[in-house]
């Protein structure tokens, strides 16, 4: 298990490399090219924030931290705000506790995000994950709007060794996810996925078949354990943040699945993220296999990225 960690650490660190070298190097460079702490010094390391993706909100309360501590500690050098700015990355990143009560609970789990940011894959990894765990998994497949949505998502429910429901192009979703959820309470099913479409026919449309779903399952499994699951493209930046904005505006968004964090130079956004929506990013994808696919904790985020505590295990 040690093991196992550790190389999901190493991993991470690798995949990271990319955005380490546009932030840290970034910092590095500020911290090493001034001598004093000025107004000029402040901007610099704001446009690596920016740049690097870590968000307006975020990066003014980084700075914010940086500079009172600057005058309550009577610093002087540069690169003594190194620490201090790390810390306050960490700090911004925390949430609160994030729970995981639905890997245990008897659940239905909507996962939204428009086309191409890694839902099926993700669905797939997710539904792997809980049947290890010894969960009874159905994925409900509604994003019928989509050709071929159904053929890829059984794919990976083949992968992942569970059953499937729907998936017919041009299907009534709603009606999938009322067969679904009807069929997973009489298979005593614990988890149950929800893919939905990434696009109908325009936006409204969307969020209006999103809120019918959710009505839906409100009616068929009152007091089933609710988690709606937005993903996000990691090497999107600040598009994923307006995504899950308007996300936000229908569903109660529990968590964030931020896919393609393997070799982005945008993994900033986690920050961003966290800061911007308070919503906690429960799951990054890190690669296409189907074990690519690892709880998010943004204390190890902030030591893969910044390379401290490199040695640890965890
Ligand atoms: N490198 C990398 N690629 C990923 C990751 N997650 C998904 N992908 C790739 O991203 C592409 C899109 O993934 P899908 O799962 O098909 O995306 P989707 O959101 O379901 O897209 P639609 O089916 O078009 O709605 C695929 O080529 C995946 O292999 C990840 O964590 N890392």
């Amino acid at each position: 298990m040690a093991e196992e960690k550790k190389s999901f650490f190493a991993r991470l660190r690798e995949g990271l490399t990319k955005t380490r070298n546009n932030i840290v190097k970034g910092f590095d460079s500020v911290f090493s090219g001034y001598s004093v702490i000025d107004d000029e010094f402040y901007e610099e390391l704001e446009e690596t924030m920016i740049m690097g993706d870590l968000g307006g909100r975020a990066t003014e309360e980084i700075l914010d931290r940086l500079k009172e501590q600057v005058n309550d500690q009577g610093i002087c050098d540069p690169q003594d705000c190194r620490e201090i700015l790390i810390d306050s990355i960490r700090e911004q990143m925390h949430v609160g506790k994030t729970a995981y009560d639905f890997e245990k609970e008897q659940s239905v789990v909507m996962v939204i995000g428009v086309n191409g940011v890694g839902k099926t894959t993700s669905i797939g990894k997710l539904a792997s994950k809980l049947k290890k765990q010894g969960r009874k998994v159905l994925i409900a497949a509604a994003d019928t709007f989509r050709a071929a949505a159904g053929d890829q998502l059984e794919e990976w429910a083949n992968r992942a060794g569970v059953d499937m429901i729907g998936g017919v192009e041009g299907s009534d979703p709603a009606s999938v996810i009322y067969d679904a959820v009807n069929a997973a309470k009489a298979r005593h099913v614990d988890v149950l996925l929800c893919d939905t479409a990434g696009r109908l026919h325009n936006k409204k449309n969307l969020m209006e078949e999103l809120r019918k779903m959710n009505r839906i399952i409100d009616r068929e499994f009152p007091g089933v354990h609710r988690e709606n699951l937005v993903v996000l493209d990691g090497t999107t930046g600040q598009n994923a943040l307006v995504q899950a904005r308007e996300f936000a505006q229908v569903m109660d968004l529990t968590g964030i699945i931020l896919t393609k964090m393997d070799g982005t130079a945008k993994g900033g956004i986690a920050v961003a993220i966290q800061s911007e929506l308070h919503v906690p990013v429960k799951y990054i994808g890190v690669g296409e296999k189907i074990e690519d696919l690892q709880k998010f904790d943004p204390d190890q985020f902030v030591n893969a990225l910044f390379d401290t505590e490199k040695d640890e295990v965890y």
